[in-house]
């Protein structure tokens, strides 16, 4: 059983336009709405593919029953922690070639008996569980060392733990040793303090953050795959998209599919570039169904090629 904890859920609106003018009236061609949140995500990558996952989320406000109605049809066992203030909605705006910007909200303000609550819920929900996800941003009210706090009590616990989130929260997380980090290239610079620009720095920068606490990192690098960095050295692994459509929550589909592999090592991996790639050929943040994945398409580089310059974020 994986369970997943998202401090700050969304509804996530996504809005396609012909071109994104600031300062006009843009009408849209198409609207669509999806659960979200990274650990969400990750909850609804794994129930798609057969998995056992139960989240972890506050809920509040019309947003909140919104996204457990959203849920309710995806096989996730859900914890759901009241809270007073209502679930945020996020909006991608989606152009014709497949540019995705994306506006998240900051959330609802959490005063500290809420935080309380959710922490005491992954407590109870986390028992037995081979892997607990700590994912996302922080809701104001939230202290920072909130999933730095939750990892080290689970650790201590004997429970796995993996983070994925950004800024302050995700750098005093380092320090509870988390067993897995999830950074995509952004995150893994800013919280390396340096430059990513090739492989070789993408290796070094993980190197960084697991002197600082992570046991293994597996980096997120859009178009150019994934790279996994432990005890066991450096694997970089790739799988070609053909049309990608959108890769809002391709990062949390590489993640699901890692740990239902295991959690480690190179064929975990694999598993997850061929998650992230179904993911990233469909609309949205949809999560692959079994028919979607094409685990023929994933290579995997034992030798990394640490010259290799990172392309820019694709727009898709
Ligand atoms: N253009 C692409 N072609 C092939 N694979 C891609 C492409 N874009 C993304 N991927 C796959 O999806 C994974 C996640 O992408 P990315 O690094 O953009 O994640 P992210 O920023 O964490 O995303 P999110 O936070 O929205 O889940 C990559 O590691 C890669 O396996
Ligand atoms: O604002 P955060 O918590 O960093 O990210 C939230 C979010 O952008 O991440 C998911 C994709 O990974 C989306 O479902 C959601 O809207």
């Amino acid at each position: 059983m994986i369970v997943t904890v998202t401090a700050n859920p969304s509804v996530d609106r996504t809005v396609e336009v012909d071109a994104l003018a600031r300062g006009t009236v843009i009408r849209a061609r198409a609207a669509h709405v999806d659960p979200g949140g990274k650990g969400v995500n990750v909850s609804r990558a794994l129930a798609a593919l057969g998995h056992k996952t139960r989240a972890v989320l506050p809920s509040g406000g019309a947003e909140g029953r919104q996204l457990a109605d959203l849920l309710a049809a995806d096989g996730i066992e859900l914890v759901l922690v009241p809270i007073r203030g209502a679930v945020r909605a996020n909006v991608s705006v989606v152009e014709p070639d497949g540019t995705v910007t994306k506006l998240n909200e900051p959330g609802p303000y959490l005063v500290p008996d809420e935080s309380a609550a959710v922490a005491e819920a992954v407590r109870t929900a986390a028992a037995q569980a081979d892997w607990v996800v700590l994912a996302g941003s922080l809701p104001p009210g939230v202290p920072e060392d909130f999933y730095a706090r939750l990892a080290e009590t689970l650790r201590r616990g004997g429970t796995r733990v993996a983070i994925d989130s950004s800024g302050p929260a995700f750098a005093s997380a380092l320090t509870a040793r988390p067993h897995l980090v999830k950074p995509n290239r952004e995150e893994l610079a800013e919280a390396a303090g340096m430059p990513v620009a090739t492989l070789g720095d993408a290796v070094a920068a993980a190197g960084v953050l697991r002197a600082r606490g992570a046991d293994a990192v597996l980096a997120s690098l859009g178009a150019d795959g994934a790279l996994l960095v432990d005890d066991g050295g450096a694997v970089h692994g790739e799988a070609p998209v053909p049309v990608p459509r959108s890769t809002v929550g391709a990062g949390d589909a590489l993640l699901a599919g890692f740990l239902a592999a295991g959690g480690c090592g190179a064929r975990a991996l694999a598993e997850g570039l061929a998650w992230a790639a179904a993911a990233t050929g469909l609309p949205g943040s949809r999560m692959p169904a079994p028919a979607d994945l094409d685990r023929t398409a994933v290579r995997l580089h034992d030798t990394v090629e640490t010259g290799r310059a990172l392309r820019e974020r694709d727009p898709a």
